[in-house]
């Protein structure tokens, strides 16, 4: 996109030899790239996805750059490239600093001071639907937050309304008032961080509650032992920070919150376009429900055991992806890859894996949306199942940091879907324009979109 007519495109080679003209030229050159790379980077807040995508097509295998508010962004496909990400040092290529830079955890986490290094010690639904329309985001938050809260928190103070409340709203609070942090001068955006998430309440209640429920269970674990272990996610993290490292109380609430805000982002987003897959493509709707009527419950948590409900969900994933940007590092220093592509301290290296995944040289018609391709026979060099990460399959990330939720991730895609499927005759109601909006390089689905739904019978 070229936003500026730049009139040393057209002249330049006539006015070499003369100085004061020159001199004015390369000050409107400079004056040029300034104000178009501003231009672009306001233009990528609401157009990233499509963005990285045009100039991914234009790059043509090469590395290419994203210029955003704030920080560079250098995308690589290469898989070398790749490669280098992968093995380059924690404390040079980091993943935290790119989450808190998302998250601006300091003032969204209630102080949390996250760190940009990993550390080393780091942590290892339904309520009756007759014949009503829903907002389907909306439904897919509040159901993935739910569910979530059981897992993570057991049953007693997930069940807590005050407490469900603050878990549910926090990610979305925390995710306006970042921005409004990352974009805006300082005094202007807390004030208006502080409006708009009514002084952080929701985060301030979570980190509270979290805070009394962790001492309690570290309090019981000193004095029962072994005895009374809830089984959920929370005393996983308790149980498996090594002895060496005392976390402190503070500590353990500010690693579950990141923890928290990631999954449940995440997953409400893939389980909305997992479900608007599906009723946009009622065709797949009957084998599905054909196979799940065979389903056991420990098929869900098994990568071959459902196989064109993988395949499916694969798909969506895919052609849905809602982050266009995977293996995203920012550079705490500057970093040259072997064949001389530096980027410099600060910036964000990430490969467009969205764009990589619509690319005909990796998948077949791959803007075609087919729910079976991932099948033994199929049309995909993948030679694995939904869950696991490789190359030829990077929503997971790559490598060293790979996601960890991502088999607790697929094997509630499968149970939602499979719940749908079993218990209810959806429709997806029209609407207008296209099903999504893009926000940075992520593209959220709409709130206007309504499922109308009715519980089957028989
Ligand atoms: C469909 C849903 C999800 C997707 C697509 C997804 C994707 C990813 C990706 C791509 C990364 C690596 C980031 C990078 O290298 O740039 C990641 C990291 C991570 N994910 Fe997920 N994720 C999902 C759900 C979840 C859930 C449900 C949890 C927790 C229960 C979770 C926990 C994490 C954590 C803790 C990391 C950081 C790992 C580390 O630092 O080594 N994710 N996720």
């Amino acid at each position: 996109m070229s936003f500026l007519p730049n009139p040393l495109n057209q002249s330049s080679h006539q006015t070499q030899e003369q100085n004061p003209i020159l001199d004015c030229l390369e000050i409107w050159n400079l004056f040029y790239k300034y104000s178009e790379r501003k231009i672009r980077s306001i233009y990528y807040l609401l157009n990233g996805a499509d963005e990285i995508h045009r100039v991914y097509l234009k790059a043509n295998g090469s590395p290419f750059e994203i210029p955003t508010p704030g920080r560079r962004h250098l995308m690589v496909t290469s898989p070398k490239h790749i490669e280098e990400i992968n093995r380059a040092p924690l404390d040079l290529l980091s993943l935290h600093a790119v989450a808190k830079d998302f998250l601006q955890p300091k003032d969204t986490m209630h102080g949390f001071e996250w760190k940009d290094i990993r550390g080393v010690e780091g942590t290892g639904f339904v309520r009756a639907l007759r014949g009503t329309v829903v907002p389907l985001y909306e439904l897919c938050k509040r159901l993935v937050a739910r569910l979530n809260c059981h897992v993570f928190f057991g049953s007693k103070i997930s069940e807590d309304i005050e407490f469900f409340e603050a878990a549910y709203q926090f990610p979305q609070d925390s995710a306006l008032a970042a921005e409004f942090i990352r974009l805006l001068p300082k005094g202007i955006s807390r004030l208006l961080a502080c409006c708009v998430t009514k002084n952080f309440k929701a985060a301030a209640t979570l980190h509270h509650r979290l805070g009394q429920e962790i001492e309690r269970r570290l309090e019981a674990k000193e004095k029962e032992g072994e005895k009374s272990i809830p089984n959920d996610c929370l005393q996983w993290i308790i149980d498996t920070v090594p002895k060496k490292a005392a976390w402190s109380v503070n500590r353990f609430v500010g690693e579950v919150m990141g923890i928290w805000y990631g999954s449940v982002h995440t997953l409400s987003i893939a389980v909305t376009y997992a479900l608007l897959d599906l009723y946009t493509h009622p065709e797949y709707i009957e084998p599905l429900r054909e196979e799940l009527s065979k389903a056991k419950t420990e098929d869900f948590n098994n990568g071959p055991a459902l196989p064109l409900l993988d395949s499916f969900l694969s798909e969506s994933a895919r052609l849905s992806a809602f982050e266009s940007t995977g293996v995203r590092r920012q550079a705490l220093n500057s970093f040259t890859f072997r064949d001389g592509l530096r980027i410099n301290r600060g910036d964000w290296i990430c490969v467009p894996h969205r764009s990589m995944m619509r690319d005909n040289s990796n998948f077949i018609d791959a803007l075609t949306f087919d729910g079976f391709r991932f099948l033994k026979n199929g049309r995909s060099a993948r030679d694995s199942h939904m869950v696991d990460a490789s190359d030829k399959w990077l929503i997971w990330g790559i490598g060293r940091i790979t996601c960890p939720g991502r088999f607790y991730a697929t094997a509630t895609l499968k149970l939602v879907i499979a719940r749908f499927l079993k218990g209810y005759d959806c429709e997806l109601l029209p609407f207008k324009g296209g099903r999504s909006m893009q926000w940075r390089s992520t593209i959220v689905p709409k709130r206007g979109l309504r499922l109308a739904v009715r519980r089957r019978t028989g």
